[in-house]
């Protein structure tokens, strides 16, 4: 670790403690751990849940001991959090309700979770004059002005109509029927109302627009380390379709467009904002890779590629199959249609670029998904064949949930 530290401009970083809330999820996971092991800074972690720092926490002889404490806490409703807060220089608040899945089956928990729950946050920092460091989401721009031009209009491949800038495209959502707005319409207000505490307060402010962030300990895989039923994002998703030796889903055809930034990298420019408060304070930052933008399709053709190669597995004859929005995420779902960052004001302000490619970044995820899950997945498809035996030999109904235990159990027979 090291212990002198300078910012851009040249000057020395003291050690700051950091009130990281949402520390136990995806991102608060990679930040907690860049933050023990290269700087000096404290962490206050605070979630309902540990399992992906465990690794952090224990055991008290690691070198960081001492510079990282867990908190078990819910925001919603626990006292704790002002003095917390007041501990620490800087808050970064991370925690919400972030995957599509519950946009429009749960929307009301969707709004709170992503405005009132963060209200206390920001009020707490403004009234302590402490500064904040806000993750938004790239869905606040919601659909390109490009998608609502007609088919064969040159304008398409214009830039202007669907580079995602922070100080100058709009917010696109869709009627209120679609519930799936629900999560960008909430950050887009708790984003609104953090532009106003800085402007009529003085609340020193950095906003984060994620776009698709991605790499290992994102969300979970079902019936492993998630619920059976649960439906995570689309890495995940696609992960747990490649370890089950299912067809991967595409939802209405997998059109939609992303692009795909590596968890390593977005860390970069997030320690850059804690450390360089001057030239971060005040500013919205879209953190993306511009360079890795996909079809979902595309993304689950690499991904098929890519796991085939890391674990020397085949891939299936059909590897995707489509699915409605429908039947996958439920009434209500809509969807953006393409995501690309500007750069701009990142690149000038904190001289941030992202480096990994998607194949690479692919390449380490997947190989990381395979040590993780695979064995975990064997021994639960071989128990669900044991079960489905075991029900037919009384001569229950058979029950087969995926394509890849259908194959298996015609193959036991
Ligand atoms: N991963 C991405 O690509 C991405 C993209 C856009 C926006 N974001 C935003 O970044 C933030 C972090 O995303 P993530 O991918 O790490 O998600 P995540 O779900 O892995 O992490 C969120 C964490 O917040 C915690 N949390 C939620 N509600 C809480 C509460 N009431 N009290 C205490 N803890 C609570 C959860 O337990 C979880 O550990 C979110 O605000 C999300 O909207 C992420
Ligand atoms: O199995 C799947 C899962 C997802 N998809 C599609 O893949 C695309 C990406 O889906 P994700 O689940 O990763 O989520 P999205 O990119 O739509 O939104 C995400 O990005 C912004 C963040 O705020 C959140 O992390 C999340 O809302 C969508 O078009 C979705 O319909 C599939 O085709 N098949």
């Amino acid at each position: 670790m090291a212990t002198t530290r300078m910012d851009l401009d040249g000057r020395l970083i003291k050690p700051i403690t950091i009130c990281m809330i949402g520390a136990g999820g995806f991102i608060g996971s990679h930040l907690c751990e860049k933050l023990m092991s290269e700087t000096p800074h404290k962490v206050l972690a605070l979630d309902v849940y540990n399992d992906k720092i465990k690794h952090l926490l224990e055991p008290d002889s690691l070198l960081w001991a001492g510079r990282i404490q867990f908190h078990r806490l819910n925001i919603k409703h626990d006292s704790r959090l002002e003095a917390l807060i007041k501990m620490a220089d800087l808050t970064i608040n991370l925690a919400a309700i972030c995957t599509p899945a519950d946009y429009n089956t749960r929307p009301l928990d969707t709004i709170y979770s992503n405005f009132i729950d963060a209200l206390p946050v920001v009020k707490y920092c403004s009234e302590n004059n402490k500064r904040l460091i806000h993750f938004s989401t790239c869905e606040v721009y919601g659909k390109t002005i490009q998608s609502f031009l007609p088919k064969d209009s040159p304008l398409r491949q214009d830039p202007a109509y669907y580079v995602l800038k922070e100080d100058t495209s709009p917010c696109i959502f869709g009627s209120i029927e679609k519930q799936r707005w629900s999560y960008a319409c909430a950050k887009q207000l708790i984003e609104r109302l953090i532009y106003a505490e800085g402007a009529e307060n003085g609340l020193e402010f950095t906003i984060v627009r994620p776009f698709n962030w991605i790499g290992p300990r994102m969300d979970f895989i079902p019936g492993i380390d998630g619920p059976s039923e649960g439906v995570p994002r689309v890495l995940a998703c696609f992960s747990n379709n490649l370890l089950r030796h299912e067809p991967l889903k595409l939802v209405d055809g997998g059109q939609s467009q992303r692009t795909f930034v590596y968890i390593k990298d977005a860390i970069e420019a997030v320690l850059l904002m804690i450390e360089n408060p001057d030239r971060a304070n005040g500013h919205i930052f879209n953190v993306g890779n511009p360079n890795n933008e996909v079809t979902v399709r595309q993304l689950a053709e690499m991904m098929t590629k890519v796991y085939t190669k890391v674990s020397g597995e085949p891939a299936l004859e059909s590897p995707t199959i489509d699915v409605s929005s429908k039947e996958f995420y439920g009434e209500g779902y809509d969807d953006s249609d393409k995501r690309i960052p500007d750069m701009t004001i990142i690149n000038k302000q904190l001289g941030w670029n992202p480096k990994t490619s998607l194949w690479d970044l692919l390449e380490s995820t997947l190989t990381y998904q395979h040590r993780t899950y695979a064995e975990a997945i064997k021994k639960a498809m071989k128990f669900k064949v044991g079960l489905v035996i075991s029900d037919v030999s009384l001569g229950g109904a058979l029950f087969c949930e995926t394509v890849g235990i259908a194959k298996f159990c015609q193959e036991s027979f």
